[in-house]
């Protein structure tokens, strides 16, 4: 007996998208057609127990996972912390929703994908109307994802259901528009491989239609298999998600949001808040003066905040390309009285583009090297690099001393402290609370966290990308680990181990009044405010050189992390002005970290992406010296 029913299920990833979406947009042009393949299209997204952890959806109080709990390798981190798993459960009810007004839906599911994916093949195998015809999938290039393909694959194979998987469009440089046909030639340089695809603002293919309509969902659709029960809510889900992950992160002591003070990532999920944001950002003129704000620290608007919609396809690149297009051209409303309207190209709007394809390189590095994207010795592989041992607290070294005498045990303690932002130094503290409380920190956050944890406290620089999968609203495996690699010295960053940030010459440049610091570590609000000077700040950068009398009159006295910082960084305020250093060693060089430096001192950091720092000269200068990295 033929079925009349054929159902192509599309099995949906970090895609959740309607608008250019390449099999959305396939599956409404074929929808339109009288003679159709299949009758009937099941748009699933599964949260991966591997990933997330789904115990939350157990039906039943008295049930157990099949699944082992969703941890990191090296820390034992839970991979997905409470505000990313919110974020990715209201990005597929975004979409759940969209699809909805089209004719379609979207169902949900947990477990691993190919049990999500079996016993959906498996529900309809029992009935008489119904086969499954196809599935479709988009590629993706990490290990697990694609080792989750070939299961996927395997599984269609046996089943004798026809697969197809898609390219991945959400990046900038589309697939078949690189300039290899193999990632083995990527240079392990971005600036050769930005050249290859230069120029950026014609690199982009024409973002695709959003779909008006889509072929229906069966008539029956299999349930979740037990013991696992999809609740019927945005809230609901979000609560199972959350239901497992204790509000520390299991890491004792960990702080609250302060009091007045604001996250710069109010956002949620989903495509239409992506492109509303899209929208803000050019209308605000935020996007025009991106070159020049981006390495803010505070704020909103310093930089755009796209990452966590990139990162799970909520919006493409391409589609924030071609907004900028309508912006640069003038040729629709949008930005109407927003600075460089209709003027072209600008050094803001040319700068997002860059930084967008920063992300394309990094995907493209994980394609290239495979897993050793995980490697502790990352993709150098040089055994004699300098920073990339560690002792790590959680599997006891056993990759090499630690040259800095620190044992295991020692190496848990200072872990908890960095975690919980106590280690003494003002811009990792305030970095690491920040992130914490708000599943976000900028980029030049970012670096001086993870140059502090790999190299002054030298630390396996997995533990910090762990730490930050966990708690990034905006984690991509490719960025993630690619940038934390790069910092660590041990990833494609042509300098290498000489690449270091002072965190307190950091914090002088870019938090010039220390309010970063006071926002996000309240303990040192009032630091500095009487002396009102360079000298008053330095107990907001290093608490612990506040004098003993301020020291006592805000409580600070006796406080762990005030007198005794897991590192004291020598820096010097030079009253000269002639950018000279002082001291041992240099270790400035973190300010020209891909030539974005202000470029205050002289000749510091490598321009390596060609783009100059053109030293500003902004009044005092300073020179940053870095003898002392021995931990208390
Ligand atoms: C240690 C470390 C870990 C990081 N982890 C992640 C991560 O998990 N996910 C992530 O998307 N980015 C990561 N980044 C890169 C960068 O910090 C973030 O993309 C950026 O801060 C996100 O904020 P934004 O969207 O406002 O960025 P913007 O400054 O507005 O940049 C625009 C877009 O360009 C891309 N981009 C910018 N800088 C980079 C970069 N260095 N590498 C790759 N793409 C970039 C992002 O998609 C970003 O949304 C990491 C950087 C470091 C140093």
């Amino acid at each position: 007996m033929s079925r009349t029913s054929r159902v192509l299920i599309y099995l949906i990833r970090r895609d959740l998208r309607l608008a250019d979406n390449p099999i959305f947009h396939e599956l409404a042009r074929l929808h339109g057609q009288s003679q159709q393949p299949f009758t009937h299209v099941l748009p699933v997204f599964v949260f991966p127990a591997s990933q997330i952890e789904t115990s939350g959806f157990l039906a039943s109080e008295g049930e157990k996972s099949p699944y082992k709990e969703a941890r990191s390798k090296v820390a034992g981190f839970w991979r997905t912390g409470r505000l990313r798993a919110k974020f990715v459960a209201e990005s597929v009810w975004d979409l759940k929703q969209d699809l909805k007004q089209i004719g379609s839906g979207l169902e949900i599911r947990v477990g691993s994908v190919r049990d999500a994916i079996q016993s959906i093949v498996e529900g309809y195998k029992a009935r008489e109307d119904t086969e499954v015809h196809g599935l479709w999938m988009t590629k993706e290039d990490a290990w697990e994802e694609s080792k989750e393909e070939d299961e996927v694959r395997d599984l269609t194979k046996k089943e004798n259901i026809d697969f197809k998987l898609w390219h991945d469009e959400k990046y900038f440089i589309d697939d078949r528009d690189l300039p290899f046909d193999n990632a083995r030639k990527l240079s392990d340089v971005f600036t050769n491989f930005r050249k290859t695809v230069e120029p950026l603002r014609q690199g982009p293919r024409k973002e695709l239609p959003k779909p008006k309509r889509l072929p229906p969902l069966p008539e029956y659709i299999p349930r979740q298999a037990l013991p696992f029960q999809i609740p019927d809510s945005l809230e609901k889900t979000i609560d199972a998600l959350h239901k497992p992950l204790s509000k520390d992160a299991d890491v004792p002591g960990m702080h609250e949001m302060p009091e007045k003070a604001h996250s710069a990532h109010p956002f949620i999920g989903g495509s239409k808040a992506g492109h509303e944001r899209i929208r803000h950002l050019i209308e605000s003129g935020a996007m025009s003066s991106y070159k020049d704000k981006r390495n803010g620290l505070l704020g909103l608007d310093f930089s755009t905040k796209l990452a966590a919609w990139l990162a799970l396809g909520c919006v493409s690149a391409r589609q924030v390309h071609w907004r900028l297009i309508d912006f640069e051209d003038g040729s629709t409303a949008l930005g109407r009285s927003a600075t460089g309207y209709g003027k072209g190209e600008n050094k803001g709007t040319a700068a997002v583009r860059f930084e967008l394809l920063w992300r394309d390189y990094m995907r493209l590095c994980t394609r290239k090297f495979g897993t050793r994207l995980f490697y502790l010795a990352g993709y150098r592989h040089d055994d004699n690099a300098k920073f990339k041992l560690i002792s790590s607290p959680y599997t006891k070294s056993t990759e090499k001393k630690n040259t800095k005498g620190v044992n295991d045990d020692d190496t848990r303690a200072t872990l908890e402290r960095f975690l919980r932002g106590e280690t003494g130094t003002g811009l990792i503290d305030a970095s690491q609370r920040e992130l914490f409380v708000t599943g976000w920190t900028s980029n030049r956050a970012r670096q001086n966290v993870a140059s502090y944890l790999t190299k002054h406290l030298g630390i396996d620089w997995r533990i910090g990308a762990e730490w930050y999968e966990n708690n990034l609203v905006d984690y991509d495996v490719h960025s993630n680990w690619g940038n934390w690699q790069y910092v660590a010295g041990v990833g494609n960053d042509p300098r290498g181990d000489a690449r270091v940030f002072n965190p307190v010459k950091q914090a002088v440049d870019y938090d010039t009044n220390g309010d970063y610091v006071r926002a996000w570590v309240p303990e040192l609000k009032d630091v500095g405010k009487k002396a009102g000077n360079l000298e008053g700040l330095m107990g907001v950068f290093q608490a612990w050189r506040m004098p003993e009398e301020e020291k006592k009159q805000l409580g600070l006295a006796g406080v762990e992390w005030v007198e005794k910082p897991l590192v004291r960084i020598n820096f010097s305020v030079n009253r000269r002005g002639d950018g000279s250093k002082r001291g041992r060693g240099g270790g400035g060089g973190g300010g020209g970290w891909r030539g974005r430096g202000r470029g205050r001192g002289q000749g510091r950091g490598r321009q390596d992406d060609g783009r100059g720092g053109g030293g500003k000269g902004q009044g005092e200068r300073y020179a940053a010296s870095e003898g002392g990295v021995a931990l208390p």
